[in-house]
């Protein structure tokens, strides 16, 4: 169950006026989704997605529901927000801040092959492209600055030797993002969280991506590394697939070629990629917050990704 605030059509009959939508025909909980209330909304113009935020303010939205709108513009399939009559993104429904977007066709492909990561690579690059010239500046909430405050909120939780390892991987990380390699790396606007379960694909062609409420600025290499370490890893082992990472970098690196930079940041980014992921699936395990009503996800797979890349490396970018 994922509706947190529960919304009648009743609800919507007068708040939906502000909108150029019609009126509200049809309003559908969308079961799936650990961090907002969704639902399908029908209306006389057609079909869309109300969101309802449970955890982001009004303050934080403009970056995100920006973003979505202007990679829409500029022919990314994401979502785009759907503008009331005062030309806000953003309005609230039940005290909290909620949008509309357009609803996206299609479902998600949990059993990637290598035709589908290569839409994956070739959308992801054209959406680092598109990004460049968007103005609104926020950094990556869960880039390093958040590692460094919450590794030590969750050591005490470890047994030694995966304390030691969350450690060393940070002490690593740290000393990367200090040198010159990684201030070589092209940054801008970043999905950041671009999963199998943030995709739309119809047939073997990618509809949508979807769920930017992890965007920020960061470089996007690691945008990439987040991407490839979920589409292109057995999810059993943690091993990376090589067809899968070959046909989605040579599909990325089509739209947006590598930089030397790129090459010899691949294998750190890797790394910081599984990090994210560990660290703060490890958090939500240990530190769950009181709103949080479904089952964590399972931090050792992000530990077991980031103990295979160390110890065995990664295919070269440009191979
Ligand atoms: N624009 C859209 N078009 C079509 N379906 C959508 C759209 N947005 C969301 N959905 C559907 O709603 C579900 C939940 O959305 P979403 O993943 O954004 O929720 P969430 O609460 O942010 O969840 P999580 O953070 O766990 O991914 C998705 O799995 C998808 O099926
Ligand atoms: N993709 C994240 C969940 C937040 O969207 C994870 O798998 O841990």
């Amino acid at each position: 169950m994922a509706v947190f605030t529960p919304v009648t059509l009743d609800d919507l009959s007068q708040w939906i006026k502000q909108f150029p939508l019609g009126k509200a025909l049809a309003l559908k909980g969308i079961a799936s989704g650990i961090e907002n209330s969704n639902f399908f909304l029908t209306t006389e113009r057609g079909e869309y997605v109300l969101t309802i935020f449970e955890n982001l303010s009004f303050e934080q939205l403009p970056f995100y529901v920006q973003l979505m709108r202007h990679l829409a513009e500029r022919g990314i399939p994401v979502p785009a927000p759907v503008a009331n009559d005062a030309g806000e993104l953003v309005v609230a429904l039940h005290g909290k801040p909620a949008a509309i977007v357009s609803k996206l066709d299609g479902s998600s492909q949990m059993d990637p092959q290598p035709v589908h990561c290569a839409e994956v690579g070739t959308v992801l690059a054209r959406m680092h492209l598109a990004g460049r010239d968007f103005p609104l500046q926020q950094p990556n909430l869960r880039g390093l600055d958040w590692w460094i405050e919450t590794v030590p909120k969750v050591l005490a939780y470890l047994d030694a030797d995966t304390a030691a390892l969350l450690h060393s991987e940070l002490a690593f990380q740290r000393d990367f993002a200090a040198g010159t390699t990684y201030a070589q790396l092209e940054r801008g606007p970043v999905h950041a969280d671009l999963f199998r379960n943030n995709v739309m694909f119809v047939g073997e062609r990618l509809s949508g991506c979807f769920d930017f409420y992890f965007a920020g600025c960061d470089t996007w290499l690691f945008d990439l590394a987040v991407t490839v370490n979920d589409w292109c890893i057995d999810l059993d082992n943690g091993r990376l697939d090589e067809a899968r990472v070959l046909a989605l970098t040579r599909a990325y690196h089509a739209v947006r070629p590598f930089t030397a930079a790129d090459q010899a940041a691949w294998l750190p980014m890797l790394r910081a990629a599984a990090l994210r992921f560990w660290l703060s699936r490890l958090y939500d395990y240990y530190r769950p917050r009181e709103a949080e009503m479904l089952t964590p996800h399972d931090p050792t797979h992000f530990e077991r990704v980031l103990r295979e890349r160390i110890a065995l490396g990664a295919p070269d970018l440009t191979a």
